[in-house]
């Protein structure tokens, strides 16, 4: 059965750790390392304070697993009370160094490979192939110099958009795991941000970095042992197999595939033709336009006309980000649905709150995180921490680029950390929200089906700008029509909107063609 899923909305690159991940090779660079080490301590005079015992899987692990060779050399001899001078590139295979024992269990290493070849790990393929079929990026990672090799050995190179190799850690001087900077030269690479990356490590080193990165998703892979080691360095989840990771249904379209909405209308007076239409907007980047202080936002007064309009003839639900009251207050018109805190508390026409009671157990960890995140970012020039009664929004929209990552970097610690949160990502924003099975999404179906909304001669219409969105439009992709508000700011991201508008003022404009539609009927 799937356990975890990268989601194409969300997801737009996914970084494979090579050695263990993706080949087999984690059981021959074992080898290797054993046959280094083995031989070496047999051969060095035992004094005293010195453990000359054999190499073990253990020590593998610990020690050497994901580093660069020489730091593998080192810190394993260290381990045994030896310290050893790091020396030269241009060392001697097999001299008393960092450089020079490394290239001796380099050239076992080679000596492995030449006769046995490289296994391939058929799950991991199926993997990349299903995410190259969803349009994600791929990249291999591996501090190995000889990962080239590997994959031509393999068979495999192909399968991937970019390599972060040994090689180019060493041009590029980038410091090896669990120093996050080769994950992030990846993602740098394919042009997305940690935000939106996946990374797949079997490394406790490798799941240090991917955290440290500040990756979306962080998966483990332990084949044989127990997964507690890499669910310890931080790993979201851990899995024995890749069948258990699964790519979740996707959108198809491209914002910028997506048919605009007012050169289009005709065939959405079409679908709303004989039908009753439920409106259920988004309001930030949707109703009204995104600004740098969100407290500063209004609504367009044109928008609240047309939505005044609408409502005297069908329903229209508000479903936000923001707080309850705070949306309320400023979209101002009585006799609409509001949801707020991204659908976790509604209020209905007569003014009735309704909280999502599984939210509730969420609100000391809520309380938790705006503790800490208001001391630890403190220091942060332009982050705005908003706490909404059942979600809290970190903005960066006014940070110094180079601090962002910090900031998305901080959140992500803190949320894992509290075990009744969990993140998503918005426009410029990262939010810690409920870890309960609710969202926008949800929200809206139960809108429709709990409060007579929904009904054969019904049809909703649903619009929105961002990430959290996407939950709603997906939701009414089969018995609704969805409409994105383009923006830049996330790339050409897949949605599942069947329209889309330029801009909140488009949108208005669409809405008052919908109303002018409703009067006609
Ligand atoms: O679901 P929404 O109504 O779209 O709310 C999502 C978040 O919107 C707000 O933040 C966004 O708009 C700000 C004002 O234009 C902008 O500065 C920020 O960068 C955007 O992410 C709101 O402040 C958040 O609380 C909502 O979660």
């Amino acid at each position: 059965m799937a356990t975890t899923s990268i989601d194409p909305c969300r997801h737009r690159a996914v970084l494979f750790d090579m050695d263990g991940v993706l080949t087999d090779t984690a059981k021959v660079h074992a080898a290797a390392w054993a046959r280094l080490f083995d031989l070496y301590l047999a051969d060095r005079p035992p004094p005293a304070r010195e453990d000359h015992r054999s190499f073990t899987d253990a020590d593998y692990l610990r020690h050497v697993d994901g580093k660069p060779r020489v730091n593998g050399v080192l810190d394993f001899l260290c381990s045994r009370g030896i310290d050893l001078p790091r020396g030269a590139p241009d060392d001697e295979a097999g001299i008393e160094t960092g450089h020079g024992l490394g290239k001796l269990k380099d050239r076992y290493f080679r000596e492995a490979l030449a006769t046995g070849g490289v296994e391939v790990f058929d799950d991991a393929v199926t993997l990349i192939e299903s995410l190259r079929r969803h349009h994600i990026h791929t990249a291999v990672i591996s501090a190995s110099r000889n990962c080239a090799l590997v994959l031509e050995q393999a068979g495999i190179a192909d399968l991937f958009d970019i390599r972060v190799d040994g090689v180019l850690a060493e041009e590029l001087g980038l410091p090896g795991k669990p120093d996050p900077a080769v994950f992030l030269e990846a993602a740098r690479q394919l042009d997305t941000p940690p935000s939106a990356g996946v990374v797949v490590e079997d490394a406790q080193s490798g799941v240090h970095a991917a955290r440290a990165g500040g990756f979306a998703l962080v998966v483990g892979v332990a084949r044989t042992g127990p997964p507690g080691r890499l669910l310890d360095a931080g790993a979201d989840a851990v899995v024995s197999t890749l069948t258990d990771v699964a790519v979740a249904e996707s959108a198809e379209r491209r914002l910028s595939e997506v048919p605009d909405g007012l050169e289009h209308w005709d065939e959405i007076a079409d679908r709303l033709r004989g039908h009753r239409p439920v409106l259920l907007l988004d309001f930030d980047g949707t109703l009204a336009p995104i600004r740098n202080d969100p407290a500063k936002v209004t609504m367009p007064v044109r928008t609240r006309e047309v939505l005044q309009r609408l409502a005297r003839h069908c329903p229209v639900a508000i479903i936000s980000g923001r707080d309850l009251h705070d949306v309320r207050r400023r979209v101002r018109l009585d006799g609409l649905w509001y949801a707020g805190s991204h659908g976790f508390e509604l209020a209905g026409p007569g003014d009735e709150s309704i909280a999502q009671d599984a939210a509730e157990s969420a609100l000391p960890d809520l309380d938790e995180a705006e503790r800490l995140l208001t001391i630890e970012l403190d220091p942060i020039a332009g982050v705005l921490v908003d706490r909404k009664r059942f979600a809290l929004a970190v903005h960066y929209r006014n940070v110094r680029p180079d601090d962002v990552d910090h900031v998305i970097w901080t959140v992500r610690r803190i949320g894992d950390w509290l075990p009744a949160l969990r993140i998503a990502h918005g426009r410029r924003v990262v939010e810690l929200l409920p870890n309960i099975d609710w969202n926008k999404g949800r929200a809206l179906r139960w809108l429709l089906d709990k409060t007579g909304l929904a009904a054969t001669d019904v049809t909703p219409v649903f619009a929105g700008d961002d990430y959290t969105d996407e939950d709603a439009l997906h939701e009414i992709h089969d018995d609704g029509i969805g409409i994105v508000v383009r923006s830049a700011e996330h790339g050409d991201r897949l949605t599942w909107a069947h329209y889309s508008v330029e801009d909140p003022r488009s949108l208005s404009a669409l809405l008052t063609r919908i109303a002018s539609a409703v009067d006609a009927s």
